[in-house]
C-alpha cells in the first residue's frame, strides 16, 4: 500500500485533474423528475442584464465579454483590482492550496473576472422557455460557448447560490436531490476541477472531519463586517438582526440597498473556498480584525442572494436542509448519469439505487471527499468500491449501538443467533490506526485526530503491537487508569485531561485502551468477516500490558441469569454495563456508521429509566433565584433533527449540577449569548415558556430522564407521535458535558421518539407481566 496522502495533497490532485470531454446529456430529464415534470419547473428566460427571481445576475454575454476582454483588472465594489492585487490578497492570508491554479488563471486572463460570463451561461441555461427545451438526448446548447469556458476554468458562487435559492423554495427531499444532482452534473461536466469544492461548500465544511478546520464565526464579528462593508452602523445591523433573526438576510438586504457603480466581478468557488479556509484558520493577534477584513472583501464581491449564503456559511449553518445523506445521493446520481452518458448507455432506476448505495457505503468506510471525489471523476462510480477502500490513516465512521432496557429484548433480538457479551467500558471511543509506513493515529468517535491528546497511547503502541501486525485499525475505548490500584477510574477522571498540547511527562491521569474490534489488518479490510474471526485476529496480533492495553472482557454464555451476573461483575469493575453483539454470520460483520441492532447496549443505571441517556444542546437559560442569583438556575435544552436542520426543545433542566459547575457554565455560556432565538430553534412562542437568554448552539450535555411525555410546549420530535405535540423529558438530570461530540451529534428527534415509543411498549409489557394471564418472558 502506498503512503496516505495528506488532505492538502488530495485537494491539489483534485484541483489538477483535467476536465473530461464526452457526450453530454439533456439535463432536463434528470434523476427523480421525469422530463414532463422537469419541463413544468422551467421558467421563461430572464432579460439580459437583469436580476433573476433569486437575485442572481444575468449578464448579457457580449457585454460581459467586452468588460473582461482586454482588461487587465477587475472592479470590486467600485475599486479596480488587478490580478496581482488579488493574488497578493490570497497570499496575505496564507493560502497555499490553489496557488498554482491562481497562477494559471493569471496567464489565461483573469478567472475571477472571466468566470462571470460562464455564470451567465449557466444561469440562463436553467431558465429556458419550454419551446427552447431540446429534445431528449440532444446536444446541450452550452456546447458552442463551452470552448471559451474551458479557458476560464472556474465555477462561480453565483451558480451555486442560484441552486441554493431553488432548494430553499422546496421542502421535498426528492426535489432537493434532483436540484443538487443537476448542479453536480453540471459541475462534473463543466468544472470537474471545482466539484470537490462545490461538495464541501454544499455541506458547509472546509475539509474532512479529521482536518479539524471548521467554520462557525461568531455573530459579533460578522455583524461588524456587514456594518463596515455596507456603510451602516453596528447598531443598525443589530436592530435589523433582532427583527429578522437571520444575519444572512440582513447582509443581503444591506448589500442590495447599497449603491454600487460597478458590477463586482463574480466570486469563483476556489477563491471563496480558500478565503473561508483562511478565515477559519486565523488565530492570535489581530485575528479578529483580519477576519473582518477578509469577510468585507468577500462581501464586496457578492451580489443578489450571495451575501445571504456567504454569511450563513461563515456562521456554520446554511439552513438548506442539505443533510450529508442528501448530498451523497445527489452526487451518486450525478456521477452515474455522467458516466452513463459518456458510455452512451441508459441509466436504469436499479443503476441509480446501486450508485447511491455504493457511495453511501464507501463514504462511511472512507469519509473523505478529498479522496473520493477525484476517484469518482477519474474511475466512475462503478469502480468506486475498488478504488476507495478502508485505509489506515483515514478515520472510518464507527459502528453504533441501540439501547435496550430489558434482558428479554436481548434474547428476542438475537433469538437463535450466537451472540457475545462484552464489558461496556466508560471512557471515550478511540480508533487506533497504524499505517504501512509506520505512522500511528488515534481518532475520536467524531473522526477528530486525537493523536496529540493521547501521547501516552501513542507511545505505548509499539509495546502491545506484535511485530506481525504491520498495519491495522482497532476499535477501542480509552479509559482513565489508576496506576497505584491497577484499576479503571470513573469517566470524570478522563475528562480532566487536557484536550490540546498534552505533554507525555505532564500527564497525571493515564489512559488505558480496551480493544473490542479490529477492522483492518496487514493491508486487508476485515469488515466483512464474522466477528468471531475478527476477535481471533485481535487476540493473536496484540498483547495485553497492564494499564496500557487490554482486550474487552467477554462472556459467550446466553442465559438471562448469566448475562445478569456478567452485568453485575462489569459494574463492579467500573464499567457502565454490557454490549451484546452478534458473533457469527453476515449479521456480525462490522457496519461503519450504522446504529445497528446487531450491537445492543445495556446500561445498569438506565435499566429502570428509558434505557439510555440523551445528549442535548444547551439553547437557553433562566436566571437563578435565591442561592443561584449570580448564575443561571436552569437551562433550556434541545435535540436535533438533521432532516430539517432544526433544534427542537425537549426540557428545562435544573438538577444534577454542583455549585462549581453552575459557575463554570455561567462563565462559558455568557460568552455565547445571542440577542434573539435562532430561527432554526423550535420552541413554544408563549411568553411564560421563554428563557431569559438564548445561546449559540455549541455545548452538548448528557442528560438522564425518568420518562418522556407528550407536550404542547416542547417541540422535540413534533409530528413523529402526534401531529401538533412534541415530546418532553420528565425529571431530567444533568450527567456530564459531552466534549467528544459536536452539537450536531445531539440525540436526534427520531431517537427521542423511539425512546418515547419503547417506553410505551415497556409499560404494556410490564402490565401484561403482572397480570395473572401474562405470557412467560
Ligand atoms: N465493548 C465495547 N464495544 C463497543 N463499544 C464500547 C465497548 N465498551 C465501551 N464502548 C463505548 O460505548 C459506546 C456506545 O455506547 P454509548 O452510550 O457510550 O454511546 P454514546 O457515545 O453516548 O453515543 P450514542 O448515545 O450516540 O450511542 C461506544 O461508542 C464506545 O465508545
Ligand atoms: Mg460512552
Ligand atoms: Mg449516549
Amino acid at each position: 500500500m502506498g503512503a496516505v496522502l495528506s488532505p492538502l495533497q488530495y485537494l491539489r490532485r483534485a484541483v489538477w485533474l483535467r476536465p473530461m470531454s464526452g457526450r453530454q446529456s439533456n439535463i432536463s430529464k434528470f434523476f427523480t423528475l421525469g422530463p414532463e415534470q422537469a419541463r413544468k419547473k422551467r421558467t421563461p428566460a430572464a432579460p439580459a442584464n437583469s436580476e433573476n427571481e433569486d437575485g442572481s445576475r444575468v449578464i448579457k454575454k457580449e457585454e460581459n465579454d467586452e468588460k473582461t476582454s482586454g482588461n487587465d483588472g477587475i472592479a470590486v465594489n467600485g475599486e479596480k483590482r488587478t490580478a496581482d492585487e488579488l493574488e497578493s490578497l490570497k497570499e496575505e492570508h496564507g493560502e497555499a492550496t490553489n496557488s498554482m491554479e491562481t497562477k494559471r488563471s493569471k496567464v489565461d486572463g483573469l478567472s475571477l473576472a472571466s468566470s462571470s460570463s460562464s455564470s451567465s451561461n449557466l444561469a440562463s441555461e436553467g431558465e429556458t422557455t419550454p419551446s427552447e427545451i431540446p429534445p431528449p438526448i440532444a446536444e446541450p446548447p452550452l456546447e458552442s460557448t463551452r470552448k471559451q469556458q474551458t479557458k476560464k476554468a472556474h465555477a462561480t458562487f453565483a451558480d451555486m447560490v442560484s441552486t441554493f435559492t431553488k432548494i430553499e423554495k422546496t421542502t421535498k427531499r426528492l426535489e432537493i436531490i434532483d436540484i443538487m444532482g443537476t448542479y453536480f452534473f453540471k459541475m462534473l461536466r463543466d468544472y470537474p476541477n471545482d466539484l470537490l469544492i462545490s461538495v464541501y461548500l454544499s455541506i458547509n465544511k472546509l475539509g474532512p472531519d479529521y482536518s479539524g478546520i471548521e467554520l462557525g464565526i461568531g455573530e459579533s464579528i460578522i455583524m461588524k463586517a456587514v456594518a463596515e462593508s455596507t456603510g451602516q452602523t453596528l447598531q443598525q445591523i443589530k436592530q435589523a438582526f433582532h427583527k429578522v433573526g437571520d444575519l444572512g438576510l440582513v447582509a443581503q438586504t444591506s448589500r442590495q440597498n447599497q449603491p454600487t457603480m460597478f458590477q463586482p466581478a463574480a466570486l469563483t468557488l476556489p477563491f471563496l473556498f480558500d478565503s473561508l479556509k483562511s478565515i477559519a484558520q486565523m488565530s492570535g493577534n489581530q485575528s479578529q480584525n483580519r477576519k473582518i477584513g477578509l469577510i468585507k472583501r468577500l462581501l464586496s464581491s457578492c451580489q443578489g442572494a450571495e451575501p445571504k449564503y456567504l454569511i450563513r456559511a461563515l456562521e456554520g449553518k446554511l439552513r438548506l436542509q442539505l443533510a450529508e445523506k442528501t448530498i451523497l445521493v445527489s452526487l451518486a446520481n450525478a456521477c452515474a448519469q455522467y458516466h452513463a452518458d459518456k458510455k452512451q448507455v441508459k441509466l436504469s432506476q436499479q443503476d441509480r439505487i446501486h450508485a447511491e448505495q455504493t457511495l453511501r457505503d464507501v463514504y462511511s468506510q472512507l469519509p473523505s471527499y478529498d479522496i473520493i471525489v477525484p476517484r469518482l471523476i477519474e474511475h466512475g462510480i462503478e469502480n468506486l468500491r475498488e478504488t476507495c477502500k478502508l485505509t489506515p490513516g483515514v478515520p472510518t465512521k464507527p459502528m453504533l449501538a441501540k439501547p435496550t432496557k430489558q434482558f428479554s429484548e436481548v434474547l428476542d433480538t438475537f433469538d437463535q443467533a450466537t451472540f457475545t457479551c462484552e464489558y461496556k467500558y466508560d471512557g471515550e471511543r478511540a480508533q487506533v490506526h497504524f499505517t504501512e509506513d509506520g505512522k500511528f493515529y488515534v481518532f475520536s468517535r467524531n473522526s477528530e485526530d486525537m493523536s496529540v491528546r493521547y501521547p501516552d497511547i501513542m507511545a505505548s503502541v509499539p509495546r502491545w503491537r506484535k511485530p506481525e501486525a504491520t498495519s491495522f485499525i482497532l476499535d477501542c475505548e480509552a479509559t482513565a487508569w489508576d496506576k497505584e490500584e491497577n484499576r479503571i477510574l470513573p469517566f470524570q477522571k478522563l475528562a480532566t485531561r487536557k484536550r490540546k498540547d498534552v505533554k507525555l511527562e505532564e500527564i497525571k491521569v493515564r489512559a488505558c485502551l480496551f480493544a473490542f474490534d479490529i477492522l483492518y489488518l496487514n493491508g486487508k479490510s476485515l469488515l466483512d468477516i464474522p466477528f468471531s474471526e475478527r476477535r481471533k485476529h485481535l487476540y493473536t496480533m496484540f498483547q495485553p500490558i497492564t494499564g496500557e492495553f487490554d482486550f474487552a472482557k467477554h462472556s459467550d454464555q446466553r442465559s438471562v441469569e448469566s448475562i445478569q451476573e456478567f452485568l453485575e461483575e462489569a459494574v463492579k469493575e467500573s464499567c457502565e454495563g454490557l454490549m451484546v453483539k452478534m458473533l457469527e454470520g453476515p449479521e456480525s460483520h462490522y457496519e461503519p456508521s450504522k446504529r445497528s441492532r446487531h450491537w445492543l447496549k445495556i446500561k445498569k443505571d438506565y435499566l429502570s429509566g428509558v434505557g439510555d441517556s440523551l445528549d442535548l444542546i444547551v439553547v437557553g437559560a433562566y436566571h437563578g433565584r435565591g442561592k443561584r442569583t449570580s448564575v443561571y438556575g436552569a437551562f433550556l435544552l434541545g435535540c436535533y433533527d438533521p432532516d430539517t436542520e432544526t433544534v427542537q426543545t425537549v426540557c428545562k433542566l435544573g438538577t444534577g449540577f454542583s455549585e462549581e459547575q453552575l459557575e463554570q457554565f455561567h462563565r462559558q455560556l455568557s460568552q455565547i449569548v445571542i440577542p434573539k432565538k435562532k430561527d432554526f430553534y423550535s420552541h413554544s412562542e408563549a411568553p411564560p415558556h421563554q428563557p431569559d437568554v438564548w445561546f449559540e448552539p455549541k455545548y452538548l450535555w448528557e442528560v438522564l430522564t425518568a420518562d418522556l411525555s407528550l407536550s404542547p410546549v416542547y417541540k422535540a420530535a413534533i409530528g413523529y407521535v402526534q401531529e401538533d405535540k412534541g415530546i418532553s423529558l420528565r425529571f431530567p438530570r444533568f450527567v456530564r458535558v459531552r466534549e467528544d461530540k459536536n452539537w450536531e451529534d445531539a440525540t436526534t428527534s427520531e431517537q427521542v421518539s423511539e425512546f418515547y415509543r419503547s417506553q410505551i411498549v415497556h409499560t404494556q409489557a410490564s402490565a401484561r407481566a403482572s397480570s395473572p394471564n401474562a405470557e412467560e418472558y
